[in-house]
């Protein structure tokens, strides 16, 4: 008798215990996990991301949750998971974004809660749409240095072609003016380690560092190369009109609340600044040199704003801008197409979404990816179509409905309207000072990338002549 009656309330415990987990999962999205415990789906799902979301949503409807080396992400896709995802007081960006910062930027928890906010509204300010007619002149000015460099004609890869535009004109135009490499061994060096960095950034973001050799290697030259170039960053400010660049103004906050992450937050901006805007240009150009008549219609816009091509360099205003919205289009399109593969958002509070609750802890997952390809909101989700863009309200700064290549809501990315204009601006100049053609078809687009747009998967060299 005294054996049995600890034994009963044991397994009696063992029921409630059983009865409890059974409601609890029965009260959750669908959860798909692997046999391998911890482990959980991450072989299957890291083997291409993008494919097993849209497999998993046909099968197990508009909410699942795929559990991954330890963390539960609960995907949304439709309506009502959106709506919470975007606009629910109960989920948070900073929480979500903060592992990954710590892994990828060494920037311990505390620092990061302490000066997000703040950084984040000086980069909104000085990155928005009233503040962008300042980069105008200086984006010109840098991108057309860049294009003496490509002589009269000349083939390249098109993706090695935009890195040499890009890198070194948001370096010096979000940096300092000549921060940029000049140095041929140098500059080849920033390339490397960039495209290191940039590569492993998604495992970098999720991985200790210790198993990425090469990975953790890239990271320690950026952080050393911004610790070398802080001090010069901050003592120079512009020549013409004595104003601050992006970095010089987050500096000022930085330093007010600790010394030492400077060179830290140097990386991220790095990153952010150039991880999207430049896969982006890559799409944009070929999506257009690989459609005749649009390319065909972009140059006599071009032509019509500019005139012909001459050895001169020219000068591009605002009002030239406007002049020339399909280019616009065509970038959105691009980033429509190539959108990031997920965002996300940490649940603080446990969020109903249809029948189901979301448990706190869980990461709330919205792929823009995938939203794109909505019929509901954009008809032939598939076709690259930059005319869909003449129904946004783009003078007063609104994308489509169901856009959200950007993010949304409080943290929406801070760059998107100077990542649209270095973009534009790119464009604009390569076609002015050169025909282009591309020698191969454009390549696949890879599901690898859960973090930020899409990469090409393939190499795509482009033929570029000096017009006359
Ligand atoms: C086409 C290019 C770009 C795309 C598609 C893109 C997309 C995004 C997305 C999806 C987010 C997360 C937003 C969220 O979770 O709601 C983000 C954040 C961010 N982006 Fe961009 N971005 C681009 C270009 C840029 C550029 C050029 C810069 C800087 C000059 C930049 C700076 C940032 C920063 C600093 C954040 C983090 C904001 C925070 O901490 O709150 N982005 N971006």
């Amino acid at each position: 008798m005294e054996l049995i009656f600890p034994s009963v309330i044991i397994i009696l415990a063992c029921v409630a215990l059983l009865l409890f987990l059974r409601w609890k999962n029965l009260s959750g999205p669908p959860c798909i996990g692997g046999w391998i415990p911890w482990i959980g789906a991450a072989f299957e799902f890291g083997k291409a991301p993008l494919e097993f979301i849209e497999k998993a949503r046909i099968k197990y409807g508009p909410i699942f949750t795929v559990f991954a080396v330890g963390t539960r992400m609960t995907f949304v896709t439709e309506e009502e998971g959106i709506d919470v995802f975007l606009k629910s007081k109960e989920v948070n960006f900073e929480l979500a974004v903060q592992d990954p910062v710590y892994r990828t930027a060494s920037i311990p928890k505390n620092v990061f809660l302490t000066l997000h906010e703040k950084l984040y509204i000086l980069m909104k300010g000085k990155m928005g749409t009233f503040n962008l007619c300042h980069f105008t002149g200086q984006l010109a000015e840098e991108l057309q240095e860049q294009l003496e460099n490509l002589g009269t004609h000349g083939t390249r890869d098109l993706t090695i072609l935009v890195r040499h535009l890009l890198y070194p004109v948001s370096v010096n135009t979000l940096f300092k003016k000549g921060l940029f490499p000049t140095n041929k061994k140098k500059i080849t060096e920033f390339y490397q380690q960039f495209q290191t960095y940039d590569e492993g950034f998604e495992y970098g973001s999720q991985m200790p560092e210790c198993l990425l050799r090469n990975w953790s290697k890239s990271k320690r030259w950026f952080l050393a190369f911004f610790e070398k170039n802080i001090p010069v960053i901050k003592a120079k400010k512009s020549e013409k009109d004595n104003s601050m660049t992006l970095m010089q103004v987050l500096l000022d906050t930085i330093d007010m609340e600790t010394n030492e992450r400077s060179p830290n937050y140097g990386l991220l901006l790095l990153w952010a600044s150039l991880s999207n805007a430049v896969p982006i240009a890559f799409w944009t150009l070929g999506f257009i040199l690989s459609q005749p008549s649009l390319y065909k219609a972009i140059m006599e816009g071009i032509s019509s704003v500019f005139g012909a091509a001459g050895k001169d360099k020219i000068k591009v205003s605002e009002d030239d801008l406007k002049k020339l919205p399909l280019i616009k289009w065509c970038i959105l399109e691009t980033i429509r197409l190539r959108a990031p593969g997920a965002i996300t958002r940490k649940v603080m509070k446990p969020v109903k979404i249809l029948d189901f609750t979301v448990p706190s802890g869980d990461l709330l997952m919205l792929s823009p990816f995938w939203l794109h390809r909505n019929p509901k909101y954009f008809p032939e989700p598939e076709l690259f179509k930059p005319e869909r863009w003449k129904e946004a309200n783009l003078e007063k700064h609104a994308f489509l409905d169901g856009f959200v290549a950007f993010g949304s809501g409080k943290y929406q990315c801070p760059g998107r309207w100077f990542a649209m204009l270095e973009i534009e601006m790119c464009i604009i100049l390569l076609f002015y000072y050169y025909d282009c053609s591309l020698l191969d078809p454009l390549p696949k687009q890879s599901s690898l990338h859960l973090v930020g747009v899409q990469q090409p998967e393939g190499r795509c060299r482009i033929e570029y002549r000096q017009r006359k």
